[in-house]
């Protein structure tokens, strides 16, 4: 049963206990009350972390501990978890309201919905915080900067990076079918201590506030990429690809790869509607969503939705053509030929649940993976690449692309 303050949120459940803090969150930006709450959680915890850009009007998180988690892998395996979450909740009304979920872009390896043992949660932008599973948290003061960076390693270097774009480009202008992949790289950060993942969380929000911050499970980002966002019987994503330096922003519209390469993604999105239950989109775009360190073109969808359940969605939508290609099988296939690297989380659907279907699921996109000791970090960035596409160019629009990362654990 949905609170009726709780449906536009689609976080239910009823109130337990209303946060008391010196300063007053209510109207706070994601972004300065993620910085605050955050400091809530205990130490030598990792927080799980939400934080929607503020135009969402969607809830703000963070949370602590792990009460239940529910796996799968394979086609369908957001569904599934959602639906083995849905049964548990429904026999524990007690619990936090929500479930943080996170899934491979390898349909082989697990993902997961996880409901954490204590949430701290602000379900619109204007109303007061509310906690779930403890009393009255403590604040823990976390002041602490981030260490210093000893080592920064290619995980690829340029040449095999040029390597492995041009078999790429080569299989494209070969196969007829084939008509994009995207590929991807990693470099990895070691620093003389443990990072603090919150504190990188907040950092990502503060720079990046026209994103979606996550924190899930030792996988930290900041991505302008929405999946779905399922609430209220309204489906709606943003889809991009097109990507320039600010600076050379005004070529984007009007470069042809670049509009092909974005149509696709589209397509990849779009065709799939009906499938997924909607219906009756509207689809704006493209426009150009300008962020610090880079510039991509933008399409938003909305649509109708006749049934609640943003993992159904999530399932028959994902992998679209911005982090997989066209067609969606072979560039899979090319994708597991050619990359060396396992993109574990990265390029997967990130978001939460609540157990009435309704939900918010982004790309996991500009994010790091941390080490179980928090010390290094594998940072992930990939680039569409079409049969005229530039190795060179690539090498550097993924490095800008990492960028959003790398460039808040300085100092
Ligand atoms: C795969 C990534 O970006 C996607 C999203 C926006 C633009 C993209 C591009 O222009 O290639 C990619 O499709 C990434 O950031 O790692």
């Amino acid at each position: 049963m949905i609170a009726p303050e709780a449906r536009r949120t689609g976080v239910a459940s009823a109130l337990v206990h209303t946060l008391s803090c010196d300063v007053d969150l209510s109207a706070a930006s994601g972004a300065r009350w993620l910085d605050a709450v955050r400091r809530y959680c205990p130490p030598q915890v990792d927080p799980w972390i939400w934080v929607a850009p503020d135009t969402d009007d969607a809830p703000a998180m963070v949370g602590w501990g792990e009460q239940a988690r529910f796996t799968a892998h394979g086609h369908g395996a957001a569904e599934k978890a959602f639906t083995a979450y849905s049964s548990w909740a429904a026999e524990h009304p007690d619990a936090a309201p929500v479930a943080f979920g996170s899934f491979p872009f390898s349909r082989d390896a697990d993902g997961f919905l996880v409901v954490p043992a204590v949430l701290l949660v602000r379900r619109h932008l204007g109303e007061s915080t509310v906690v779930f599973g403890a009393d009255s948290p403590q604040l823990h003061r976390r002041d602490g900067d981030l260490p210093v960076i000893d080592t920064l390693l290619l995980d690829l270097d340029a040449d095999q990076w040029r390597h492995a774009v041009t078999t790429a480009t080569t299989r494209l202008s070969q196969d007829s079918e084939l008509e994009k992949v995207v590929l991807s790289r990693s470099v990895s950060v070691r620093a003389s201590a443990p990072m603090d993942r919150g504190l990188v969380a907040a950092r990502l929000s503060g720079k990046f506030s026209g994103c979606w911050t996550y924190c899930h499970d030792g996988l930290v980002g900041a991505t302008p990429e929405l999946l779905v966002d399922c609430r209220d019987g309204l489906f709606r994503c943003r889809v991009l690809a097109g990507t320039r330096k600010p600076s050379w922003s005004h070529e984007l519209l009007h470069d042809p790869k670049e509009h092909r390469e974005h149509e696709l993604a589209v397509a990849s999105v779009t065709g799939r509607l009906a499938e997924a239950g909607l219906s009756e989109p509207a689809v704006r775009g493209p426009f150009l969503l300008e962020l610090p360190n880079v510039t991509h073109l933008a399409t938003d969808i909305t649509a109708r939705v006749t049934t609640t359940n943003a993992a159904h969605i999530v399932d028959v939508i994902h992998p679209t053509a911005a982090v997989c290609g066209t067609p969606r099988e072979l560039a899979y296939q090319l994708i597991e030929q050619t990359e060396t690297i396992d993109r574990g989380r990265f390029a997967g659907p990130v978001g939460w649940m609540s157990p009435d279907g309704s939900g918010q699921w982004a790309l996991a996109l500009r994010c790091g993976q941390f080490s179980p000791d928090n010390q290094s970090v594998r940072v992930h960035a990939g680039a569409g690449i079409m049969p005229s596409s530039d190795p060179d160019k690539e090498w550097i629009e993924t490095r800008a692309k990492m960028e959003a990362f790398t460039s808040v654990l300085e100092g």
